[in-house]
């Protein structure tokens, strides 16, 4: 996908520091994300990937720095003001959040409901749309419980897309899931990007994903983007650490 120099980012982050208690996470974030395009966040595990997801719907404030969504600071936002702009970005938390008590039809529709979508047909419509993307229209009526891992997550990639934001954040979409449904979680995120343009951040230590679904790669490293480029740039990085962390190495002596 190539990204046009002059296009704004939709999203825009800017000196973004983050302490939670006296741990400094985030130490000046700067990352543009651009309209229909894949950005890939990797990076050690605890250096704040999720964090900064958190930052993005304004789930967690920060202590320095900007971030914008389609031009608009979230800074000093109230929750209200915040609800217009989180619409336009759905997240897949790690766990995918389900509602144990709820079908898997009714977890999907959960959004439009909050949203106050009120018309039968119209969430009938929607619901049977998103969950025909992620290839589970034949088991709206099951229990959460009765859903596999990968089933799971499809499910949270459906309620996340049902109010049709411009944006999707995906948190360790493939984390435990074996390769094959691994594949069949990139492939749907492939398809959101071409049929809708959808703009998506993915979380992932999943190196066969990065270098997938990637058009860019974001690379966390010490409370800052330490490696911004495309994959192939990331396969030709001269840093070492990087190449280490690609290749699984880790420092400790064997
Ligand atoms: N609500 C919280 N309260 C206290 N500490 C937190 C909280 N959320 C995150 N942290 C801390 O912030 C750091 C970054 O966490 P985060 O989950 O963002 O890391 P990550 O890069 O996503 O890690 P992983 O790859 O293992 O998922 C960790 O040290 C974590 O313990």
């Amino acid at each position: 996908m190539a990204l046009s120099p002059d296009s704004k980012p939709f999203i825009e982050v800017r000196g973004l520091k983050k302490k939670i208690g006296k741990q400094e996470i985030l130490r000046g974030v700067n990352l543009d994300v651009y309209r229909g395009e894949t950005l890939v966040l990797i990076g050690p595990s605890g250096e704040g990937k999720s964090v900064l997801l958190k930052h993005l719907i304004g789930l967690m404030k920060p202590d320095e720095g900007t971030i914008k969504i389609d031009g608009t600071s979230l800074t000093g936002l109230r929750e209200r003001q915040l609800a217009p702009l989180r619409k336009q970005i759905g997240i897949l938390f790690q766990n995918a959040a389900l509602f144990d008590s709820l079908t898997l039809e009714q977890n999907v529709a959960f959004p439009l409901h909050e949203a106050g979508v009120k018309d039968q047909k119209e969430i009938t419509d929607r619901v049977h749309e998103a969950l025909d993307v992620v290839e589970l229209a034949n088991h709206k009526q099951k229990m959460p419980v009765n859903l596999s891992g990968g089933m799971r997550k499809r499910a949270g990639i459906a309620r996340a897309i049902i109010s049709r934001p411009a944006c999707v954040l995906y948190d360790e979409p493939t984390s435990g899931l074996d390769p094959i449904v691994s594949d069949v979680i990139d492939q749907m995120i492939m398809r959101l990007q071409k049929r809708y343009h959808m703009t998506a951040i993915v979380v992932t230590h999943d190196m066969k994903s990065v270098f997938k679904i990637s058009n860019r790669v974001a690379m966390l490293k010490g409370g800052v983007i330490h490696f911004l480029g495309t994959p192939d740039e990331l396969r030709h990085c001269p840093a070492q650490d990087v190449q280490d962390f690609i290749e699984g190495k880790s420092d400790i002596e064997g």
